[in-house]
């Protein structure tokens, strides 16, 4: 039986991965076609690559379908309740930076930050008989940060992608959603509240505490964890 790695299936995370793991000498590569989910490992025995969507790399983790994962702290974080429960950081890679942010419309010179944003959800609320919307596709991080800043006259709705583009679209007032170059913000005329930051994210090596593992995968383990150079 071999450790099973868990790697993004595509983009920047991809490739940025398989460099930092190279860098290590540990090559990681697609078994075939770019279009191929299959992958291969050279530099160590006893490792087999999964290439997974970076959205699914938490559950397979929790679920301890794989032993080792890369993906988003952004992700984990949402995605798995007591994540570091479910699974252990080994290392920061140091790339696929984001912040995770809520933002409101320019316009609105009067709201700087998250005291004023509750003020207008109150306001919002009395006005217009519905409370003010959110759109994300980070719930739990959302409400776990808007209830530990005192803000509760909002509703959240659900953005899987276009998040910045609900605003224009009316189908929400404010966004909650990772930014990294502030471009998509500026361009829908969006500003993030001073006080809005609510994670900083970026690619990490996850460790399962759920996968099971005989004698033979932990030694596997241990030698990748020090081929890695994180003993
Ligand atoms: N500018 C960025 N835009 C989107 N994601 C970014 C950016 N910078 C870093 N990331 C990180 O990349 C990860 C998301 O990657 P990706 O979009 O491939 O995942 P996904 O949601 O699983 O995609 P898909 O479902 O389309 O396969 C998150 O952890 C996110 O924080
Ligand atoms: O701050 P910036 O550098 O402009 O990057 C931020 C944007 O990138 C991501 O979207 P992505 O391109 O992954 O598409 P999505 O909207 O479908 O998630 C994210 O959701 C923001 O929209």
């Amino acid at each position: 039986m071999s450790i099973k790695l868990g790697v993004p299936s595509k983009g920047r995370l991809m490739d940025k991965t398989f460099d930092w793991f190279r860098a290590r000498g540990v090559v990681l590569g697609r078994a075939g076609s770019d279009r191929e989910y299959a992958g291969k490992v050279e530099g160590i025995e006893g490792v087999e690559l999964v290439l997974l969507s970076a959205g699914e790399i938490p559950r397979e983790l929790t679920e301890g379908r794989i032993h080792l994962g890369v993906t988003g702290t952004d992700l984990v974080r949402e995605k798995l309740g007591h994540w570091e429960q479910r699974v252990e950081e080994m290392a920061e890679l140091g790339f696929g930076n984001a912040d995770l942010i809520i933002a409101v419309p320019q316009a609105w010179v009067d709201v700087d930050c998250l005291d004023d944003l509750d003020a207008v959800a109150a306001a919002f609320r009395r006005e217009h008989g519905f409370r003010l919307r959110i759109a994300t596709k980070y719930h739990r991080l959302v409400r776990e940060f808007l209830k530990e800043n005192g803000v509760a006259d909002y509703q959240l709705v659900d953005s899987q992608g276009a998040t910045e583009g609900t605003v224009k679209n009316e189908t929400a007032e404010a966004v909650a959603d990772i930014t990294t170059t502030g471009e998509t913000l500026r361009a829908n005329h969006l500003k993030i509240l001073s006080d809005g930051l609510m994670l900083k994210s970026q690619a990490t090596l996850f460790r399962s505490r759920a996968a099971a593992m005989a004698d033979e995968e932990r030694a596997t383990l241990a030698a990748l964890v020090a081929r890695l150079g994180l003993d």
